[in-house]
Protein backbone atom coordinates (compact mmCIF):
# COMPACT_ATOMS: atom_id res chain seq x y z
CA UNK A 1 0.00 0.00 0.00
CA UNK A 2 1.28 3.40 -0.80
CA UNK A 3 1.69 6.19 1.90
CA UNK A 4 -1.24 8.62 2.61
CA UNK A 5 -3.74 7.15 5.14
CA UNK A 6 -7.10 7.74 3.07
CA UNK A 7 -10.01 9.13 5.45
CA UNK A 8 -13.33 7.52 4.02
CA UNK A 9 -16.14 10.36 4.66
CA UNK A 10 -19.98 9.98 4.18
CA UNK A 11 -21.54 12.91 3.29
CA UNK A 12 -20.09 16.16 2.51
CA UNK A 13 -21.69 17.54 5.34
CA UNK A 14 -18.95 15.52 7.34
CA UNK A 15 -16.13 16.72 5.66
CA UNK A 16 -14.50 19.29 7.89
CA UNK A 17 -10.76 19.73 6.72
CA UNK A 18 -9.83 23.52 6.98
CA UNK A 19 -6.80 23.28 4.17
CA UNK A 20 -6.54 24.04 0.89
CA UNK A 21 -7.52 21.03 -1.75
CA UNK A 22 -7.16 19.81 -5.23
CA UNK A 23 -10.47 17.81 -6.02
CA UNK A 24 -12.02 16.04 -8.78
CA UNK A 25 -16.27 14.58 -9.05
CA UNK A 26 -18.20 12.15 -10.38
CA UNK A 27 -19.89 8.72 -9.97
CA UNK A 28 -16.51 6.86 -10.38
CA UNK A 29 -18.21 3.72 -10.77
CA UNK A 30 -15.34 1.31 -11.50
CA UNK A 31 -12.64 3.90 -11.20
CA UNK A 32 -11.72 3.20 -14.74
CA UNK A 33 -8.50 4.09 -16.82
CA UNK A 34 -10.64 7.57 -17.73
CA UNK A 35 -11.36 8.42 -13.86
CA UNK A 36 -7.36 6.78 -13.09
CA UNK A 37 -6.40 10.22 -15.54
CA UNK A 38 -8.44 12.39 -12.77
CA UNK A 39 -7.09 10.77 -10.01
CA UNK A 40 -3.43 11.18 -10.76
CA UNK A 41 -3.91 14.88 -11.46
CA UNK A 42 -5.28 15.42 -7.96
CA UNK A 43 -2.28 13.31 -6.65
CA UNK A 44 -0.09 15.47 -8.43
CA UNK A 45 -1.60 18.47 -7.13
CA UNK A 46 -1.18 17.06 -3.76
CA UNK A 47 2.16 16.19 -4.10
CA UNK A 48 3.72 19.64 -5.83
CA UNK A 49 1.27 22.49 -4.37
CA UNK A 50 1.10 20.54 -0.75
CA UNK A 51 -2.94 20.52 -0.98
CA UNK A 52 -5.15 17.53 0.32
CA UNK A 53 -6.38 15.62 -2.61
CA UNK A 54 -10.13 14.73 -3.09
CA UNK A 55 -12.24 12.68 -4.58
CA UNK A 56 -15.58 13.28 -4.33
CA UNK A 57 -18.09 10.28 -5.56
CA UNK A 58 -21.90 10.83 -6.32
CA UNK A 59 -23.52 7.81 -4.50
CA UNK A 60 -26.40 7.31 -7.31
CA UNK A 61 -28.30 4.53 -5.00
CA UNK A 62 -30.75 7.44 -3.57
CA UNK A 63 -31.53 8.46 -6.80
CA UNK A 64 -32.31 4.85 -8.34
CA UNK A 65 -34.26 3.97 -5.06
CA UNK A 66 -36.47 6.61 -5.39
CA UNK A 67 -36.90 6.43 -9.43
CA UNK A 68 -37.46 2.47 -8.52
CA UNK A 69 -34.84 1.58 -10.50
CA UNK A 70 -32.03 -0.37 -8.70
CA UNK A 71 -29.36 -1.21 -11.38
CA UNK A 72 -26.40 -2.61 -10.08
CA UNK A 73 -23.19 -1.33 -9.65
CA UNK A 74 -19.32 -2.12 -11.12
CA UNK A 75 -17.65 -1.36 -7.62
CA UNK A 76 -19.22 -1.59 -4.28
CA UNK A 77 -18.30 1.64 -1.85
CA UNK A 78 -16.12 -0.62 0.44
CA UNK A 79 -14.41 -1.45 -3.04
CA UNK A 80 -13.71 1.99 -4.46
CA UNK A 81 -12.23 3.36 -0.90
CA UNK A 82 -10.05 -0.27 -1.39
CA UNK A 83 -8.98 1.62 -4.96
CA UNK A 84 -7.92 4.73 -3.48
CA UNK A 85 -6.66 3.58 -0.30
CA UNK A 86 -2.64 4.96 -0.08
CA UNK A 87 -3.45 6.77 -3.11
CA UNK A 88 -5.49 10.41 -2.20
CA UNK A 89 -6.44 11.67 1.45
CA UNK A 90 -10.54 11.60 1.55
CA UNK A 91 -12.42 10.06 -0.56
CA UNK A 92 -15.88 11.52 0.16
CA UNK A 93 -19.12 9.83 -0.72
CA UNK A 94 -21.89 11.75 -1.52
CA UNK A 95 -25.50 10.14 -1.20
CA UNK A 96 -27.56 11.97 -3.94
CA UNK A 97 -30.76 12.40 -2.32
CA UNK A 98 -33.30 14.35 -2.86
CA UNK A 99 -32.18 17.61 -1.26
CA UNK A 100 -28.84 17.23 -3.10
CA UNK A 101 -30.02 16.93 -6.81
CA UNK A 102 -32.31 20.15 -5.87
CA UNK A 103 -29.00 22.16 -4.99
CA UNK A 104 -28.39 25.10 -7.69
CA UNK A 105 -24.98 24.34 -9.57
CA UNK A 106 -23.68 27.72 -8.52
CA UNK A 107 -24.74 26.89 -4.72
CA UNK A 108 -22.87 24.08 -5.20
CA UNK A 109 -19.76 25.85 -6.76
CA UNK A 110 -19.72 28.12 -3.29
CA UNK A 111 -20.98 26.01 -0.54
CA UNK A 112 -19.27 22.78 -1.52
CA UNK A 113 -16.13 23.70 -3.47
CA UNK A 114 -15.48 26.80 -2.20
CA UNK A 115 -16.79 26.89 1.61
CA UNK A 116 -16.26 22.94 2.31
CA UNK A 117 -13.74 21.95 0.32
CA UNK A 118 -11.76 25.05 -0.33
CA UNK A 119 -10.47 23.97 -3.96
CA UNK A 120 -7.78 25.38 -4.87
CA UNK A 121 -7.75 22.72 -7.80
CA UNK A 122 -11.06 21.51 -9.62
CA UNK A 123 -10.31 18.55 -12.06
CA UNK A 124 -12.78 16.92 -14.15
CA UNK A 125 -13.90 15.90 -17.54
CA UNK A 126 -14.99 17.77 -20.53
CA UNK A 127 -18.63 16.71 -20.21
CA UNK A 128 -18.60 16.81 -16.20
CA UNK A 129 -22.67 18.24 -14.98
CA UNK A 130 -23.61 19.18 -12.22
CA UNK A 131 -26.68 20.83 -10.29
CA UNK A 132 -30.36 21.06 -10.26
CA UNK A 133 -31.11 20.01 -14.00
CA UNK A 134 -27.13 19.80 -14.15
CA UNK A 135 -27.13 22.91 -15.26
CA UNK A 136 -23.94 23.31 -14.44
CA UNK A 137 -21.01 22.07 -16.74
CA UNK A 138 -17.53 22.80 -17.71
CA UNK A 139 -17.82 26.25 -18.76
CA UNK A 140 -19.42 27.51 -15.54
CA UNK A 141 -16.81 26.10 -13.55
CA UNK A 142 -14.38 28.56 -15.66
CA UNK A 143 -16.36 31.54 -14.93
CA UNK A 144 -15.99 31.10 -11.18
CA UNK A 145 -12.18 30.38 -10.83
CA UNK A 146 -11.10 34.02 -10.05
CA UNK A 147 -14.03 34.35 -7.60
CA UNK A 148 -13.62 31.61 -5.78
CA UNK A 149 -9.87 31.20 -5.84
CA UNK A 150 -9.28 27.80 -7.63
CA UNK A 151 -7.93 26.99 -10.78
CA UNK A 152 -9.91 24.44 -12.97
CA UNK A 153 -8.12 21.55 -15.29
CA UNK A 154 -10.08 19.80 -17.41
CA UNK A 155 -9.28 16.33 -19.14
CA UNK A 156 -10.19 15.03 -22.42
CA UNK A 157 -11.97 12.08 -22.35
CA UNK A 158 -9.47 8.69 -22.38
CA UNK A 159 -10.25 6.73 -25.10
CA UNK A 160 -10.30 3.39 -26.13
CA UNK A 161 -10.13 2.94 -30.18
CA UNK A 162 -12.75 5.22 -31.69
CA UNK A 163 -15.24 5.18 -27.99
CA UNK A 164 -14.75 6.90 -25.17
CA UNK A 165 -14.51 5.08 -22.01
CA UNK A 166 -17.34 5.35 -19.26
CA UNK A 167 -18.53 2.94 -17.05
CA UNK A 168 -22.02 2.33 -19.78
CA UNK A 169 -19.37 1.03 -21.94
CA UNK A 170 -17.59 -1.20 -19.26
CA UNK A 171 -21.56 -2.39 -18.27
CA UNK A 172 -22.00 -3.60 -22.07
CA UNK A 173 -18.88 -5.52 -21.78
CA UNK A 174 -20.24 -7.45 -18.78
CA UNK A 175 -23.48 -7.78 -20.17
CA UNK A 176 -21.54 -9.76 -22.70
CA UNK A 177 -19.53 -11.87 -20.67
CA UNK A 178 -16.37 -9.69 -22.19
CA UNK A 179 -13.74 -10.05 -19.35
CA UNK A 180 -10.98 -8.96 -21.51
CA UNK A 181 -12.75 -5.77 -23.06
CA UNK A 182 -13.71 -5.02 -19.42
CA UNK A 183 -10.44 -5.15 -18.32
CA UNK A 184 -9.13 -3.44 -20.42
CA UNK A 185 -11.19 -0.67 -20.13
CA UNK A 186 -10.95 -0.81 -16.48
CA UNK A 187 -6.89 -0.95 -16.58
CA UNK A 188 -7.52 -3.93 -14.19
CA UNK A 189 -9.17 -7.43 -13.86
CA UNK A 190 -12.91 -7.27 -12.95
CA UNK A 191 -13.03 -8.66 -9.56
CA UNK A 192 -16.07 -9.72 -6.41
CA UNK A 193 -14.90 -9.66 -3.01
CA UNK A 194 -16.75 -11.52 -0.10
CA UNK A 195 -16.70 -14.06 2.19
CA UNK A 196 -15.92 -17.78 1.32
CA UNK A 197 -19.51 -19.85 3.32
CA UNK A 198 -20.13 -23.78 3.01
CA UNK A 199 -21.67 -25.20 -0.27
CA UNK A 200 -23.59 -28.47 0.12
CA UNK A 201 -20.31 -30.07 0.12
CA UNK A 202 -21.17 -32.23 -2.61
CA UNK A 203 -17.96 -30.63 -4.50
CA UNK A 204 -15.80 -32.68 -2.43
CA UNK A 205 -17.33 -35.82 -2.74
CA UNK A 206 -17.97 -35.26 -6.60
CA UNK A 207 -14.10 -34.98 -6.54
CA UNK A 208 -13.51 -31.19 -6.80
CA UNK A 209 -13.53 -29.18 -3.61
CA UNK A 210 -14.97 -25.71 -4.35
CA UNK A 211 -14.85 -22.22 -2.72
CA UNK A 212 -18.39 -20.69 -2.37
CA UNK A 213 -19.04 -16.41 -2.41
CA UNK A 214 -22.03 -14.85 -2.35
CA UNK A 215 -21.34 -11.51 -4.33
CA UNK A 216 -22.66 -8.15 -2.63
CA UNK A 217 -26.41 -7.89 -3.91
CA UNK A 218 -25.67 -4.79 -5.84
CA UNK A 219 -22.69 -5.75 -7.46
CA UNK A 220 -22.88 -6.18 -11.34
CA UNK A 221 -22.10 -9.61 -12.86
CA UNK A 222 -21.42 -11.56 -16.05
CA UNK A 223 -23.90 -13.53 -17.18
CA UNK A 224 -24.08 -17.02 -15.53
CA UNK A 225 -21.69 -19.19 -16.54
CA UNK A 226 -18.16 -20.76 -15.80
CA UNK A 227 -14.89 -18.40 -16.56
CA UNK A 228 -10.95 -18.55 -15.62
CA UNK A 229 -9.66 -16.35 -13.13
CA UNK A 230 -7.40 -15.77 -10.05
CA UNK A 231 -8.59 -16.18 -6.57
CA UNK A 232 -6.94 -14.22 -3.46
CA UNK A 233 -6.14 -16.60 -0.62
CA UNK A 234 -4.22 -15.63 2.77
CA UNK A 235 -2.42 -13.51 0.48
CA UNK A 236 -1.49 -15.52 -2.30
CA UNK A 237 -3.35 -15.62 -5.79
CA UNK A 238 -4.44 -18.77 -7.66
CA UNK A 239 -5.34 -19.67 -11.21
CA UNK A 240 -8.98 -20.83 -10.82
CA UNK A 241 -11.87 -21.75 -12.77
CA UNK A 242 -15.60 -20.92 -11.23
CA UNK A 243 -18.93 -20.76 -12.20
CA UNK A 244 -20.98 -17.65 -11.51
CA UNK A 245 -24.80 -18.84 -11.71
CA UNK A 246 -26.89 -20.66 -9.50
CA UNK A 247 -26.20 -24.00 -9.73
CA UNK A 248 -29.30 -25.33 -11.68
CA UNK A 249 -28.38 -28.85 -11.58
CA UNK A 250 -28.34 -29.04 -8.28
CA UNK A 251 -31.06 -26.21 -6.52
CA UNK A 252 -33.18 -24.24 -7.61
CA UNK A 253 -33.22 -22.02 -4.65
CA UNK A 254 -31.96 -19.15 -7.18
CA UNK A 255 -29.08 -17.65 -4.91
CA UNK A 256 -26.23 -16.58 -7.11
CA UNK A 257 -23.16 -17.98 -6.03
CA UNK A 258 -19.52 -17.44 -7.47
CA UNK A 259 -18.09 -21.15 -6.73
CA UNK A 260 -14.17 -21.72 -7.49
CA UNK A 261 -12.29 -24.47 -7.94
CA UNK A 262 -8.72 -23.25 -7.35
CA UNK A 263 -5.95 -24.66 -8.46
CA UNK A 264 -3.05 -26.36 -6.28
CA UNK A 265 -4.91 -25.15 -3.41
CA UNK A 266 -5.78 -27.62 -0.42
CA UNK A 267 -6.38 -25.60 3.27
CA UNK A 268 -9.28 -24.71 4.58
CA UNK A 269 -10.35 -21.70 3.31
CA UNK A 270 -14.47 -21.00 5.14
CA UNK A 271 -15.11 -17.89 6.74
CA UNK A 272 -12.15 -15.93 4.84
CA UNK A 273 -12.56 -13.15 3.00
CA UNK A 274 -11.30 -13.51 -0.69
CA UNK A 275 -11.14 -11.32 -4.11
CA UNK A 276 -12.09 -13.76 -7.00
CA UNK A 277 -10.94 -11.78 -10.67
CA UNK A 278 -13.28 -12.86 -13.20
CA UNK A 279 -11.16 -13.36 -16.41
CA UNK A 280 -12.29 -15.42 -19.13
CA UNK A 281 -15.60 -16.88 -20.32
CA UNK A 282 -15.47 -20.55 -21.07
CA UNK A 283 -18.92 -21.89 -21.34
CA UNK A 284 -22.53 -20.68 -20.49
CA UNK A 285 -24.32 -22.24 -16.87
CA UNK A 286 -26.08 -25.56 -18.00
CA UNK A 287 -28.88 -27.22 -16.42
CA UNK A 288 -27.62 -30.89 -16.38
CA UNK A 289 -29.80 -34.20 -16.62
CA UNK A 290 -27.87 -35.30 -13.10
CA UNK A 291 -24.89 -34.79 -10.91
CA UNK A 292 -22.82 -37.55 -12.78
CA UNK A 293 -23.60 -35.30 -16.37
CA UNK A 294 -21.70 -32.13 -14.64
CA UNK A 295 -18.96 -33.76 -12.71
CA UNK A 296 -17.68 -35.28 -15.86
CA UNK A 297 -18.37 -31.48 -17.80
CA UNK A 298 -16.41 -29.81 -14.62
CA UNK A 299 -13.61 -32.18 -14.11
CA UNK A 300 -13.45 -31.52 -18.46
CA UNK A 301 -13.74 -27.78 -17.49
CA UNK A 302 -11.01 -27.75 -14.68
CA UNK A 303 -8.21 -30.18 -16.88
CA UNK A 304 -9.54 -26.90 -19.64
CA UNK A 305 -8.22 -24.59 -17.16
CA UNK A 306 -4.92 -26.62 -15.95
CA UNK A 307 -3.94 -26.89 -19.99
CA UNK A 308 -4.83 -23.11 -19.96
CA UNK A 309 -2.52 -21.71 -17.11
CA UNK A 310 0.08 -24.23 -17.39
CA UNK A 311 0.50 -23.01 -20.79
CA UNK A 312 0.56 -19.27 -19.68
CA UNK A 313 3.15 -19.72 -17.14
CA UNK A 314 2.52 -16.35 -14.97
CA UNK A 315 -1.21 -15.45 -16.54
CA UNK A 316 -1.68 -12.76 -16.05
CA UNK A 317 0.23 -10.69 -13.76
C1 LIG B 1 -15.89 -25.17 -12.99
C2 LIG B 1 -17.29 -25.38 -12.48
C3 LIG B 1 -18.35 -25.40 -13.38
C4 LIG B 1 -19.66 -25.60 -12.94
N1 LIG B 1 -20.67 -25.62 -13.85
C5 LIG B 1 -21.95 -25.82 -13.43
C6 LIG B 1 -23.02 -25.86 -14.38
O1 LIG B 1 -22.87 -25.63 -15.59
N2 LIG B 1 -24.27 -26.13 -13.90
C7 LIG B 1 -24.50 -26.36 -12.58
O2 LIG B 1 -25.64 -26.62 -12.22
N3 LIG B 1 -23.52 -26.28 -11.66
C8 LIG B 1 -22.25 -26.04 -12.05
N4 LIG B 1 -21.23 -26.00 -11.14
C9 LIG B 1 -21.57 -26.08 -9.72
C10 LIG B 1 -21.75 -27.50 -9.23
O3 LIG B 1 -23.12 -27.75 -9.24
C11 LIG B 1 -21.20 -27.56 -7.80
O4 LIG B 1 -19.82 -27.43 -7.85
C12 LIG B 1 -21.50 -28.81 -7.05
O5 LIG B 1 -22.87 -29.03 -7.03
C13 LIG B 1 -20.97 -28.70 -5.62
O6 LIG B 1 -21.64 -27.69 -4.92
P1 LIG B 1 -21.35 -27.40 -3.35
O7 LIG B 1 -20.15 -26.54 -3.23
O8 LIG B 1 -22.60 -26.68 -2.87
O9 LIG B 1 -21.19 -28.71 -2.70
C14 LIG B 1 -19.91 -25.79 -11.55
C15 LIG B 1 -18.85 -25.74 -10.65
C16 LIG B 1 -17.55 -25.54 -11.10
C17 LIG B 1 -16.42 -25.50 -10.10
N1 LIG C 1 -12.99 8.44 -20.32
C1 LIG C 1 -12.80 9.45 -19.47
N2 LIG C 1 -11.65 10.17 -19.52
C2 LIG C 1 -11.47 11.20 -18.67
N3 LIG C 1 -12.36 11.58 -17.74
C3 LIG C 1 -13.51 10.90 -17.66
C4 LIG C 1 -13.78 9.79 -18.51
N4 LIG C 1 -15.00 9.30 -18.19
C5 LIG C 1 -15.46 10.07 -17.20
N5 LIG C 1 -14.58 11.03 -16.89
C6 LIG C 1 -14.72 12.07 -15.88
O1 LIG C 1 -14.65 11.43 -14.61
C7 LIG C 1 -15.58 12.04 -13.71
C8 LIG C 1 -16.55 11.00 -13.23
O2 LIG C 1 -17.26 10.50 -14.35
P1 LIG C 1 -18.57 9.64 -14.16
O3 LIG C 1 -18.24 8.43 -13.39
O4 LIG C 1 -19.62 10.51 -13.58
O5 LIG C 1 -18.93 9.29 -15.69
P2 LIG C 1 -18.64 8.04 -16.66
O6 LIG C 1 -17.44 7.26 -16.32
O7 LIG C 1 -18.72 8.63 -18.04
O8 LIG C 1 -19.88 7.10 -16.35
P3 LIG C 1 -21.32 6.95 -16.99
O9 LIG C 1 -21.14 6.07 -18.18
O10 LIG C 1 -22.10 6.29 -15.89
O11 LIG C 1 -21.80 8.34 -17.32
C9 LIG C 1 -16.25 13.18 -14.48
O12 LIG C 1 -15.55 14.37 -14.20
C10 LIG C 1 -16.08 12.75 -15.93
O13 LIG C 1 -16.09 13.83 -16.82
Amino acid sequence: MEGIDMQYIRGIESYSCGERSAVTLGKFDGLHRGHQKLVERVREYAKTEGVRSIVCAFDMLPLRERMHMPGKVLMTKEERADHLEGKVDFLVDCPFTEKFSEMEAEDFIRDILADTFHASYVVVGTDFHFGHGKKGDVRMLEKYQEEYGYHLEVIEKERYGERVISSSYIREALKEGDMSLAETLLGYPYSVTGIVEHGKQLGRTLGFPTINVAPPQEKLLPPNGVYLGQICMDGIWYNAIGNVGVKPTVTDSGRMLVESYLIGYSGDAYGKETKIRIRHFCRPEKKFADVQDMKNQVNADIAHAEAFFAEKAGYPE
